[in-house]
Order: structure tokens, then C-alpha cells, then sequence
């Protein structure tokens, strides 16, 4: 008898926006936006300036109000979820966010801290325990949980906010723009890491970056935003064979000569 052929486990989307429509005022910012972000992978999020790339971070985790749509984030709609619902799937989610990525006036450990201590009952022996531990997933030494963030520098607190967001052990990791403000090699080390991490810990990595180096080593995926809607998903080699004049402007020019070494 003919062996069966193993079957090809299907994509489970961990997040699945379905148009999804966010407005400010007059102004429409997504459009009847559909999205799929699988488990497992690193999904790259680009798009022109003021697209809306952190609009729709924000709106999938809840802080900016969509209009009409839905989002599941693991298989549960956030609108029909109740409270205690809602807190367990944040709780499986961390975040580093663009701006302000540390608490200035909190230490390296009390900001790594900070989220587990939001969800969680332990004593401070444990808590110095995790933060000493997520210091060294991210490559740095026990000594810096006592710095404050301004000693630090802006690699070391873009590690430090990494470190915080994986505080809670999360499955989801959302970036928004984590390699900004680095020099090439530390923003070349930073996606290394992401890497890692999602190879050892089975992260799904959501990053809206403008970084095409992270596109090219650290992303599986790639989604593109124009107005207001995807306009191209998929892998590098199909956003650089795409005929729309944004990607071919994006993924052709100047800078994507310089990052390919053409
Ligand atoms: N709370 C808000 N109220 C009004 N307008 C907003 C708000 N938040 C964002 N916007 C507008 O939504 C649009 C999209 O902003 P967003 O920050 O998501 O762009 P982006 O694609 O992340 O840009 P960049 O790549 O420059 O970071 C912008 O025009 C911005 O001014």
C-alpha cells in the first residue's frame, strides 16, 4: 500500500485583521484593510511615511479604535472578548514601541520588571531572577539591570526594551521600528538577535521597520501598506518582482542598490 505523503501543517494565522478601517477625523488612514500574520514567522511591515504602519500595531493591540472590522489575535476577537479574556491574550503578547522604549525614570530592572509585576505575583527573588535571565537573551551582562537608561547607549536600551517585551515569555512579539537611531553593524546585531530568539523561543514577530537590511537577514515576510490597504505581501524576491510603483521605487532604489551590493 502507497505510504501516505506527510501532511503540510496549515498556516495558522495568529493574527487575522479583516476590514479593518481606522479614520481620524476626516481623514481615512486604513481602508477595509485585511491582514495575516502567521505562527512562527518574522512578517516585515513597510510602507511609505505616514502610511499607518503604527496605527494598525495600535489598533491590533487595542489602543486606537477602528471604525468597522475585526482582529483576532490568537483566535479571539478582541471586540467580543471580555476583560479577563482580553488580559490573558495581552499577557502572551510584548511590545516595543518606536518612541519612549524604556521608563526614563525607572532602572534596567525595574523596567524589565515593570510588565511582569502588571500580571503576575512573585517575589522579588524570582523577579531578579527573569530579569537577569531576559539581560542574557539579549546579550547583556547582569551588571546593567541596576544602570539607569540614560547610561546606557542606544543599542543597549534598544536591547533593554527587547528584554522587557519578552519579560512575560510572550508567543507574539510586535517591533515598531526596532533598528532606528542604530548605526548599520549595531542595527545588523539587533536583527541577528530577532532571529535567534524567534529560532529558539518559536516567536511570531510582527516589525513595521523602514530597515531594508532587517527586510533582507531577518524577515520571512513581507507586507506592504498603501493607502490604507496591503497592497503586496509575500517574500523578498516577490516584492522585488512586483510592478507597483512604490515597491519598485522601495525595493529598486538607490538604497536597496546599496543593501543588495549591486
Ligand atoms: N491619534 C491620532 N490622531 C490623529 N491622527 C493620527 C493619530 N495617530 C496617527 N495619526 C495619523 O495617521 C497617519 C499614519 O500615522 P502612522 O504613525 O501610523 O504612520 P507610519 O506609517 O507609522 O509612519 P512612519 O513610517 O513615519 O512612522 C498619519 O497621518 C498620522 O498623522
Amino acid at each position: 500500500m502507497a505510504k501516505s505523503m506527510p501532511k503540510k501543517k496549515p498556516a495558522e494565522p495568529i493574527i487575522r485583521v479583516r476590514d479593518v478601517t481606522v479614520q481620524f477625523g476626516a481623514t481615512k488612514v486604513l481602508d477595509s484593510l485585511d491582514l495575516d500574520v502567521q505562527r512562527g514567522e518574522i512578517l516585515g511591515f513597510v510602507g511609505p511615511s505616514g502610511a499607518g504602519k503604527s496605527v494598525l500595531t495600535r489598533t491590533i493591540i487595542g489602543l486606537v479604535p477602528k471604525i468597522s472590522g475585526s482582529i483576532e489575535v490568537f483566535g479571539v476577537d478582541l471586540d467580543k472578548a471580555n476583560a479577563r479574556e482580553r488580559r490573558s491574550v495581552e499577557r502572551r503578547w510584548g511590545i516595543l514601541f518606536q518612541q519612549g522604549a524604556l521608563f526614563s525614570s525607572l532602572t534596567v530592572r525595574q523596567n524589565i520588571q515593570f510588565p511582569v509585576r502588571e500580571y503576575l505575583k512573585l517575589s522579588q527573588r524570582l523577579l531578579d531572577e527573569i530579569t537577569i535571565a531576559k539581560l542574557a537573551m539579549v546579550g547583556l551582562r547582569p551588571e546593567v539591570a541596576d544602570r539607569m537608561p540614560s547610561e546606557l547607549s542606544g543599542g543597549m536600551i534598544k536591547r533593554v526594551a527587547l528584554a522587557r517585551a519578552l519579560a512575560l515569555d510572550p508567543e507574539l512579539v510586535f517591533l515598531d521600528e526596532p533598528t532606528s537611531g542604530l548605526d548599520p553593524i549595531g542595527a545588523g546585531e539587533f536583527d541577528e538577535l530577532v532571529r535567534t530568539l524567534q529560532r529558539t523561543l518559536g516567536l511570531t514577530v510582527f516589525m513595521v521597520t523602514h530597515d531594508l537590511d532587517s527586510l533582507h537577514t531577518a524577515c520571512d515576510r513581507i507586507a506592504v501598506l498603501g493607502d490604507g490597504k496591503i497592497i503586496a505581501a509575500g517574500s523578498m524576491d516577490e516584492m522585488k518582482a512586483s510592478r507597483h510603483p512604490w515597491l519598485r521605487q522601495y525595493f529598486h532604489g538607490k538604497r536597496a542598490r546599496a543593501v543588495a551590493g549591486a
